[in-house]
């Protein structure tokens, strides 16, 4: 595996400070190193820089949309450099929103893709829908053609142009959906496994039934979005918005491990991992060492050895 890392201390989706700390809290848990030792050629193409955006006052509803525009305008530019250069990219969070920018750019060098979005939440608010803002409750929205009515005009976001198929996009995890986003999710069809599924079929079933979904038609690259909340507080309790009764460690390990086996895995990115959520250092630590760990997965560790 060569694997490219961007590394976006970026915390404007959302308003909990700290989030923007997660990737260099991943890196000095070895992650270079670790996948290296597996047997990975690893480039650390360094941490972007997000210049200060002033008089970024709320549009609506929305926070600091300008700030939040900017900053994917420059990721998406980021990753396209990256799968240039041949890498599966990584992309360390920083909040949820960067997924806008880390989809976009992977879709403006490999096209159609494939989607598995695996989160406590469906993040594919509107703005309009939004109940808090939030654009780290949103990221999906944008870039969902048959959504791309409901996006208003909004500055730092004309280099945007949706990117994703509803037909083409698989959730795991989900156990806290907004009565909007669960409509827009019917509305449009989307495949979810919920947590209800989880527990019903168990992750083998779900993981056989994504790919079962996302190769239906044509294979296409897959770009995994991983939201650290998709697993239980218990496991990775450093996060803004943790949600009880989610994903075991063996469960989010069994899906990169799975996806990795497809050989389709073509960026990823790990999200809204915050020291500053922890209470503990004990739950820093396991929260970040559950982020390398999914990582490790994503490129070949197996757990047989
Ligand atoms: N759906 C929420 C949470 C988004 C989480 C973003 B993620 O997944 O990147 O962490 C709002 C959640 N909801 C608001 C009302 C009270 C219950 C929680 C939103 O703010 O849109
Ligand atoms: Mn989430
Ligand atoms: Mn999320
Ligand atoms: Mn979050």
């Amino acid at each position: 595996h060569s694997v490219g890392i961007i590394g976006a201390p970026f915390s404007k989706g959302q308003q909990r400070d700290g989030v923007q700390r997660g990737a260099d809290l991943i890196r000095a848990a070895g992650l270079v190193q670790k996948l290296k030792g597996q047997g990975c050629v690893v480039k650390d193409y360094g941490n972007l820089t997000f210049e200060e955006v002033p008089n970024d006052e709320p549009i609506g509803r929305l926070k600091s949309p300008r700030a939040v525009g900017r900053a994917n305008e420059l990721l998406s530019g980021a990753v396209q450099k990256v799968k240039s250069d041949g890498n599966t990219c990584v992309m360390l969070g920083g909040d949820h929103s960067l997924a806008i920018g880390s989809i976009a750019g992977h879709a403006a060098s490999r096209h159609e893709l494939s989607v598995l979005w695996v989160d406590a939440h469906a993040d594919i608010n509107t703005p309009l829908t939004t109940p808090t803002g939030n654009i780290h409750g949103q990221p999906l929205s944008y870039l969902i053609h048959e959504l791309h009515s409901k996006i208003p005009i909004i500055p730092n976001f004309s280099w945007l142009k949706p990117c994703v198929a509803a037909k083409d996009i698989v959730y795991i995890g989900l156990r806290d959906v907004d009565p909007e986003e669960h409509y827009i999710l019917k509305y449009l069809g989307i495949k979810t496994f919920s947590m209800t599924e989880v527990d019903r079929l168990g992750i083998a079933k779900v993981m056989e039934q994504t790919c079962d979904h996302m190769f239906s038609k044509v294979k296409k690259p897959i770009h995994l979005s991983f939201d650290i909340d998709a697993l239980d507080p218990s496991v990775s309790p450093a996060t803004g918005t943790p949600v009880a009764g989610g994903l075991t460690y063996r469960e989010g390990i069994y899906i990169t491990e799975h996806i990795c086996q497809t050989g389709l895995l073509s960026a990823v990115d790990i999200v809204e991992v915050n020291p500053k959520q922890g209470t503990t250092e004990d739950e820093i630590t396991s929260t970040v060492n559950t982020a390398v760990d999914l990582l490790l997965g994503c490129f070949g560790r197996v757990r047989e050895g």
